[in-house]
């Protein structure tokens, strides 16, 4: 199972997605996501003129030896571009093991510990009358859980808000970063409503998520903990910026609402505190940006000892291939919580032809050797890559905040 060839595939099929294909002398390949939403191009320099020479020549077979090789080797470690790359050629090398033995990835892994997968949605609307519609069609498609975000009186734009009814919401929709306006007061002020009317409306048997997306201090997250526990979120996510884990240990002593960070994390260390404390309830990190299913398997084992369940990260810029590897993983992981799932276009779909189905709220794994995504080269060059980027967030006075 030497390792022949390895290339990089950036297409734009309604985003930009980056793969990495890489190829084994007896004609099995397999196939990594290296996606990094505005970053793209940073990683596909670092698996172009860093990894992929060093990869021609090894045993595919080697998971661990080249992660190992690959972390340690490049001396300066962690970091969302080297963990991405990681994640890339591990994705890759976990698909040909398991082409290579014939089975669905999840059984390599350790088979399942359930049937099924379950989801949450994104709802949206530019107020709570329109996200509660949202809501309302999404259980009618069979969704359990929901995560609702509203646009805030006063405020011109709001993370997680599709711009147009019934559209998908598509963060990365400016060459250069769109500038947004945030108010905390505002929002403060707004949200708690949001929850109360989803609870009102639809009752108490969904699960329902939120999603502050990094913007407030501690304990202003503490407070909004804290307001919403008559609503019993799932989880509230995110709710501060994490660089100093000990924030969630202020927020934790305030508030019994659960608590899921880390889809900006790359590395157990980045959880270390946070889960041996017992501060957080669910982590994030997708298989992509964690370094791969071989890392991102400790984390999760690190997390289940202390009762903490796993949530990954799923929006249209998780490429089908990372979201495939997920649904193994999620099968098989037996700390599961719940899988973030945005669709994808149907081109996007398209260029990407896998086996996991999403059914009444779930999805259901493939039984397809490997981890049943593949990609369709040829379609893919049609569609170029588009220099994208993510928005950048002030404060009313001008002052810039965290997006
Ligand atoms: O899906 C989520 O929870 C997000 O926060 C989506 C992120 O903003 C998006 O993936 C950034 O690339
Ligand atoms: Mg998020």
């Amino acid at each position: 199972m030497k390792i022949s060839d390895a290339y990089l595939i950036v297409t734009s099929p309604g985003r930009n997605f980056v793969t990495l294909k890489i190829v084994t002398k007896s004609g099995t390949y397999g196939i990594g996501d290296a996606t990094l939403n505005g970053r793209e191009m940073a990683v596909v320099a670092y698996l172009e003129e860093h990894v992929v020479p060093a990869l021609i020549g090894r045993d595919a077979g080697r998971i661990e030896d080249i992660w190992q090789y690959l972390y340690r080797g490049a001396y300066w470690r962690r970091g969302p571009v080297t963990m991405a790359a990681i994640g890339a050629v591990d994705m890759a090398l976990w698909d040909i093991k398991a082409k290579a033995a014939g089975m669905p990835l999840y059984q390599l892994l350790g088979g399942k510990s359930r049937e099924r997968v379950m989801t949450y949605a994104h709802c949206t609307g530019k107020d709570i009358d329109a996200c509660l519609a949202e809501v309302d069609a999404h259980l009618k498609l069979g969704y359990r859980a929901v995560r609702v975000q509203t646009g805030v009186p006063g405020i011109a734009t709001t993370y997680g808000v599709a711009k147009r009814e019934g559209e998908r919401y598509e963060p990365a929709d400016s060459e250069l970063p769109a500038e947004h306006v945030w108010s905390t007061e505002k929002y403060l002020n707004h949200v708690p409503a949001l929850f109360a009317a989803v609870r009102e409306r639809f009752g108490h048997d969904i699960h329902v998520l939120h999603d502050v997306h990094h913007r407030l201090t501690p304990i202003e997250a503490a407070r909004l903990g804290k307001m919403v526990e008559p609503y019993h979120l799932f989880w509230l996510e995110d709710c501060v910026p994490a660089e100093n884990q000990q924030s969630l240990k202020l927020i934790r002593e305030h508030t019994t609402t659960p608590l899921a960070i880390g889809e900006v994390f790359n590395s157990i260390h980045d959880y270390r505190e946070l889960i041996e404390n017992q501060w957080i309830d669910y982590i994030r990190t997708p298989l992509t940006h964690g370094g791969g299913i071989t890392h991102l398997r400790r984390i999760a084992d690190l997390a289940a000892l202390y009762h903490i369940r796993t949530g990954f990260h799923g929006p249209t810029d998780v490429s089908p291939v990372c979201l495939g590897a997920a649904v193994h993983f999620d099968t098989w992981v037996p700390n599961f919580g719940i899988q973030e799932h945005m669709p994808h276009e149907a081109i996007t779909d398209q260029v990407f032809p896998h086996d996991y189905r999403f059914e009444d709220g779930h999805f259901l794994v493939g039984e397809t050797p490997g981890h049943g995504v593949d990609i369709d080269e040829e379609l893919a060059r049609q569609y170029p890559y588009k220099r994208a980027s993510l928005p950048v967030n002030r404060l009313e006075d001008g002052t810039l905040w965290h997006w």
